[in-house]
């Protein structure tokens, strides 16, 4: 399927040095799916150095080994015959680039799209991907939920693939005749430079709030992290949702990174910032069915579209979504009237009496708007059932539980994935913030349980939302990985509810 490439010409475009020669026509980082004539990229992670399993690459079919320094110290005190090597000192930073000669540099043959901030991600890709295959484009869709080429499914491990990944899906999506591609770029990806060398056609900032510091450590670090997306080797065009802060910051800077006509401000809430290119809000209709969204630009275009996605936010995504496919050579008129995508565990709707939605807020800033988006359509109660993951930015803990406190009429919190964080420790990081606020606080640390108990004790007029794990179905427990999917216990505890003569009458 795919082109052959000389050990020697990865040496020459990657500056480093190759010792033996070997033909290529694969890459990898992973020695646990190696594929035919693969070179195996052993680069340092953040527990290991991938030398370690040189070894078991070569027995698994790697014809030549890509590392640094470090890693061809291990692999020349580990194993008695030494593979065909390539040595380049910073490895991990060079691999798309070696990826992408392997693959024949697929990314040149498409317009691609690449969207970053804290929320908002995959159903922003989404969006985008629906407009563009509505437009008649062939897409690739790679986010949190999926790998989408051409209407073809693959899972999806990382938000946003190792390098090497990244290349093969390109090419693969290529090969199915793909025009466009529409990706999330995740701050972890962005630090490490996963995405590279690809140059997208337009990047897409949605917003900045507190999450994944157990990673950057700061916010700052956070935002230069994303930040980074929106330079000259890393995108062309650039669309900002200047709404926040941290939006209105980027937006200054990428008019000093790129050059300033490529660069468009979105805002939605405030006004248009001096001098700005891009588009405000004409008019809002919220309809029963669909918000219809009437954008406007400096020059006096109008974008009109709508979205049955409920919440103001996902009006915000509608419209980032939107404007990029614009600035990425969609027109105005083409523009379809909807833009409606089924966005798995993204305000995913269960059932109507009670209303039961499950959505994927999983930080502060989320789940605060989601459960804001639900109150003005909620005649009963309020029920929100979340919890928090383990190993993962525990400040963000009592700041969540305490959005439950606030907002909600009933609060169950309960386990998300632990990983291998002792569950009540984090239950009680989010209970000592929820508690003392206007919601009833109750805490039952199964989330099966929770989410039964939460669905059978409701009236029909209320809303349960259940928070944190969206279209996830495995839960992590200490080194475990359970079936646990928030929609069928959802689906599940409804059916029970619905033979409960009890509740029938309730
Ligand atoms: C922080 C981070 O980026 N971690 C990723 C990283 O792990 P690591 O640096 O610890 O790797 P390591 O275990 O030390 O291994 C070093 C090298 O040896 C290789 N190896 C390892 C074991 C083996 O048997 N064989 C083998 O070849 C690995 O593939 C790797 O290349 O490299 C691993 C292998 O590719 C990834 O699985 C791992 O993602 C972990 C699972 C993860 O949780 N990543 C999250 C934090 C992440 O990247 N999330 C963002 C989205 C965040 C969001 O917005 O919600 C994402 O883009 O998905
Ligand atoms: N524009 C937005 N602003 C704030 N919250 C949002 C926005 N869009 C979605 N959300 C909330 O964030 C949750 C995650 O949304 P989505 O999956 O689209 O974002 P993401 O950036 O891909 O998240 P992640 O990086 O964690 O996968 C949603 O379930 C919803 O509660």
């Amino acid at each position: 399927m795919w082109t052959m490439t000389e050990l020697a010409r990865l040496a020459e475009i990657s500056g480093g040095k190759s010792v033996g020669g070997a033909t290529i026509t694969e890459v990898t980082s992973d020695s646990r799916a190696v594929p035919a004539g693969a070179l195996f990229a052993a680069v340092p992670g953040l527990h290991v150095h991938g030398a370690t399993f040189a070894q078991g690459a070569v027995a698994s079919g790697a014809v030549a080994i890509a590392t640094d320094a470090e890693g061809e110290q291990i692999i020349t005190e580990q194993m008695s015959t030494v593979p065909p090597l390539l040595v380049v000192p910073d490895i991990a930073a060079r691999l798309g680039e070696i990826a992408a000669e392997v693959y024949g540099n697929p990314a040149q043959s498409l317009t691609s799209f690449a969207i970053t901030g804290t929320n908002g991600k995959t159903t922003t890709a989404f969006m985008l991907d629906d407009i563009l295959n509505k437009v008649g484009r062939t897409t690739g869709l790679i986010g949190t939920v999926a790998v989408r080429l051409a209407g073809s499914e693959i899972p999806a491990a990382l938000t946003t693939p190792m390098p090497s990944d990244l290349q093969r899906v390109l090419a693969d999506l290529v090969s199915r005749g793909g025009t466009d591609l529409v990706m999330e770029a995740s701050s972890h990806a962005l630090a490490q430079g996963r995405t590279d060398p690809v140059c997208f056609s337009v990047a897409g900032f949605t917003n900045l709030t507190q999450d994944h510091l157990d990673f950057h450590h700061t916010l700052e670090n956070y935002f230069e992290a994303k930040a980074s997306l929106f330079t000259p080797m890393r995108c062309e065009k650039a669309v900002i949702c200047t709404d926040d802060e941290w939006g209105l910051r980027l937006w200054h800077l990428s008019r000093t990174t790129l050059r300033p006509e490529n660069v468009y401000a979105l805002a939605l809430t405030s006004p248009l910032p001096d001098g700005a290119q891009g588009w405000d809000l004409a008019e809002i209709e919220e309809r029963p069915e669909a918000t219809a969204i009437d954008l406007v630009s400096h020059a006096g275009q109008h974008l009109r579209f709508s979205t049955s996605l409920p919440g103001k936010f996902n009006v915000a995504n509608a419209a980032l979504a939107a404007t990029m496919a614009v600035v990425g050579g969609v027109s105005a008129a083409e523009l379809p009237e909807a833009v409606d995508p089924k966005v798995p565990g993204r305000m995913e709707s269960i059932s109507s009496r009670p209303r039961v939605i499950v959505d994927f807020a999983h930080n502060t800033d989320a789940l605060a708007k989601a459960i804001t988006a639900l109150r003005p359509t909620t005649r009963g109660r309020l029920i929100v059932v979340t919890g928090s993951a383990g190993e993962r930015d525990k400040g963000k803990r009592p700041a969540m539980g305490a959005t439950v406190g606030r907002l909600a009429d009933v609060g169950i919190i309960t386990d998300d994935d632990p990983h291998d964080e002792d569950p009540g420790v984090i239950r009680a990081g989010v209970l000592s913030g929820a508690k003392g606020h206007s919601a009833q606080i109750e805490e039952i640390a199964d989330r099966r349980l929770a989410i039964r108990e939460a669905i059978l004790r409701a009236h029909p007029d209320d809303t349960i939302l259940l928070a944190g794990r969206g279209h996830e179905t495995i839960q992590e427990v200490a080194g475990q990985k359970i079936e646990l999917d928030d929609r069928v216990e959802a689906r599940r505890a409804l059916a029970e509810r619905d033979v409960d003569p009890e509740e029938k009458t309730a």
